[in-house]
């Protein structure tokens, strides 16, 4: 199988500022990669060049094998950007934000379909925000709000989630829960993450000690779940029913 993620000699400048200098790494399959760096490393340019929102210098990006210019199966990538504080005035509801993960710019216009409601219903079920699902998203909680963007990455059933700082504005106990809800997610869910934070205590005990790669001041951590059983099935509610103890409320996250 083609690695999710293969990087070779990838360097992104703004202007002359050169950010990332000649990085080279993979991941695959159910990879979770950790990517710690101080302030300005280049951790956010680096995900918005793996999501095609910037365009590398130079060097080669490919993702599941294809090279990204050729590359055209977006909702097989879920992302969440950076937190940035959203207008309470925004007027989109939750299940609104929710849904427009489903669509890409070309199904912009299509018809909403009784499984595109399922899978949204499944996603905010999974995230335990269903009880928010006609709330306008600009009036939850920082927290809440983290919830549904994380629904709307996950509802076109990504095989790769790409976290940016995904816990930055959130307290210690709900990002103590958030992260053993991702850990959960790897161990029963077919996705690769690669997750951005600077709660290097959390990220290294999960993902180990000693970075797999270093390139300038990015490190990362990696853990593979190779080996791990593979659901086939890959539906949230699934993948739920998989919870240890199905019965158990999946940890609290506010
Ligand atoms: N649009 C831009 N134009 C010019 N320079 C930029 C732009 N965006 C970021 N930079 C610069 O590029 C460098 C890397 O920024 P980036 O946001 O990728 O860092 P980061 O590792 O994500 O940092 P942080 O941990 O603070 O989020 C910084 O020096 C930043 O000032």
């Amino acid at each position: 199988m083609a690695p999710v993620i293969e990087v070779r000699n990838l360097s992104f400048s703004y202007d002359d500022k050169k950010v990332i200098e000649d990085l080279s790494f993979q991941m695959n399959a159910r990879d979770f990669v950790g990517l710690i760096g101080s302030n300005g490393a280049g951790k956010t340019t680096l995900l918005k060049t793996l999501v095609g929102l910037l365009k590398p210098t130079s060097g080669e990006l490919l993702l599941f094998g294809k090279p990204i210019r050729q590359f055209d199966e977006w909702s097989r990538i879920g992302y969440v950007p950076q937190k940035n504080a959203l207008n309470p005035l925004f007027p989109a509801t939750v299940r609104e934000v929710v849904l427009s993960g489903l669509y890409g710019k070309r199904k912009l216009y299509r018809r909403i379909t009784a499984e595109d409601r399922q899978r949204c219903d499944d996603a905010l079920y999974a995230m335990q925000i269903a009880d928010l699902a006609d709330r306008r998203i600009g009036q939850l909680s920082g927290g809440q709000q983290q919830r549904a963007f994380l629904a709307r990455a996950l509802v076109g059933n990504p095989e790769l989630l790409i976290l940016d700082e995904p816990t930055v504005g959130i307290d210690a106990e709900t990002q103590r829960s958030f992260f053993s809800m991702l850990r959960h997610m790897h161990a029963h869910h077919n996705i690769a993450f690669l997750m951005v934070s600077h709660d290097v205590d959390m990220m290294r005990a999960y993902l180990g000690d000693s970075p797999a790669a270093t390139s300038g001041k990015l490190k990362f951590y990696v853990k593979s779940m190779d080996g791990a059983a593979s659901c086939r099935e890959t539906d949230l509610t699934h993948a739920l029913k998989d919870w240890p103890g199905a019965s158990e409320p999946i940890p609290a996250y506010q």
